[in-house]
């Protein structure tokens, strides 16, 4: 049976446009704002999405949209949304071209544990502007990729340094730890050399969901190997269910069976109860400041309008995970009040959560320990 639509919220602060942080009802410091993300938060698991997704800049500049230059990091604000959540999955957007793995396994491995097995790392190259950053500024662009495959290797290595029953923790017996269960991973790559083992044990969904984000060849080999969801830009439905199909195939020419990989697009819906209403509220955002023109979104216009679309995009094959951002200050209550329901009556996205882990609820099979097989 084909899996049920899953859907994400992006959550961009005052937004992913010029303009939006100059509307009423957006407060002006949004991105930097904990109440602001507890209470996206909050409404978005009323709305049983799958997943809140946070994208990510390493270097910036003054042209940047407002929402990049002051933003919280990812992981720490997930942390505080996983004691406001219960459900919902907590997704953050780190690059391999700067970080350290070993950083990134612990982090993303507190993060799983701390929100009982919700959490996922979105992997990317990033772009090279900043490698000068993090003192990386002697690698380039043809570094970024074989750098990102060491990079997944290594944090996968190491989020198995301990099997499901490594840890007794018998008082009575005296013995905290069975020391065969405890595999260190001593890794010697050109780019990155760790040693571990990693101090954290595995989390109730095994490891952190895996999401990549790109577009080029590179990319496609690498989600297929090292990844359970891809992220991709598409420009309309065909070039979608092109690169869906192609990635896919490379999925299954890794033995691994599609079912077990989402496509994941994101689209930014400006919807009214009316087309006239979407209209009104396009032509809100427009008039805040004019010298900044947007396209009108893919998915535009009355909700039964907007769910029809996206049931076309999920029926032809296009997308599994539809990741939604807020392009009006009201997208997200839109989307849930108005578009939901109509999803919801189509049978295609669910009513209640099935499970209280991320992959438990994308419908992604429990990934068992290396040493455990
Ligand atoms: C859907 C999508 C989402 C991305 N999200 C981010 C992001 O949050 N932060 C970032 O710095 N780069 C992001 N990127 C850029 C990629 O990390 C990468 O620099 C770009 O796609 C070029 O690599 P490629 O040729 O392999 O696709 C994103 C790219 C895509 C396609």
């Amino acid at each position: 049976m084909k899996k049920q639509l899953k859907i994400g919220g992006n959550i961009d602060g005052v937004g992913w446009n010029y303009m939006g942080w100059r509307h009423p009802d957006m407060p002006a410091n949004a991105s930097e704002s904990i109440e602001y993300y507890v209470q996206k938060a909050k409404r978005l698991e009323e709305g049983k999405f799958d997943v809140i997704f946070l994208v990510d800049v390493s270097h910036i500049g003054p042209g940047m949209i407002p929402h990049y230059l002051s933003m919280f990091e990812g992981v720490t604000i997930l942390s505080a949304l996983s004691m406001v959540t219960h459900s919902i999955g907590l997704a953050a957007t780190i690059a391999t071209s700067y970080a350290d793995p070993f950083t990134v396994a612990r982090q993303m491995a507190s993060l799983d544990k701390i929100s009982n097995g919700r959490a996922a790392w979105n992997a990317i190259t990033s772009n090279p502007g900043g490698l000068a950053n993090y003192s990386r500024a002697h690698l380039s662009q043809a570094d970024l990729y074989p750098m990102k495959k060491e990079f997944l290797e290594i944090v996968e290595g190491l989020w198995d340094s301990y099997e499901d029953d490594a840890f007794i923790r018998d008082k009575a017996r005296g013995i905290f730890l069975d020391p065969e269960k405890m595999h260190p991973l001593n890794y010697r790559g050109q780019y990155f050399s760790v040693d571990g083992p990693l101090n954290i044990s595995r989390s109730r969904q095994g490891r952190p969901v895996i999401f990549q984000a790109g577009n080029s060849p590179e990319f496609m080999n690498l989600a297929s190997q090292h990844a359970d969801a891809a992220f991709l830009r598409a420009d309309n439905l065909e070039d979608a269910k092109l690169r869906s199909r192609e990635l896919k195939r490379r999925v299954e020419s890794q033995g691994r069976s599609f079912d077990d990989f989402l496509i994941t697009i994101a689209h930014n819906p400006i919807v009214g109860r009316t087309e006239k209403e979407a209209e009104e509220k396009f032509r809100e955002l427009q008039s805040l400041m004019p010298i900044y023109r947007i396209p009108k979104p893919k998915l535009f216009g009355s909700a039964e309008k907007v769910a029809d679309e996206i049931e076309r995009w999920y029926e032809a094959g296009a997308l599994d995970l539809l990741l939604i951002r807020q392009e009006h200050p009201s997208g997200f209550d839109d989307f849930i009040d108005l578009v939901v329901p109509i999803l919801q009556d189509k049978e295609i996205f669910r009513k209640e959560y099935e499970s209280d882990t991320l992959r438990g609820n994308l419908g992604l099979p429990y990934p068992h320990n290396r040493y455990s097989i």
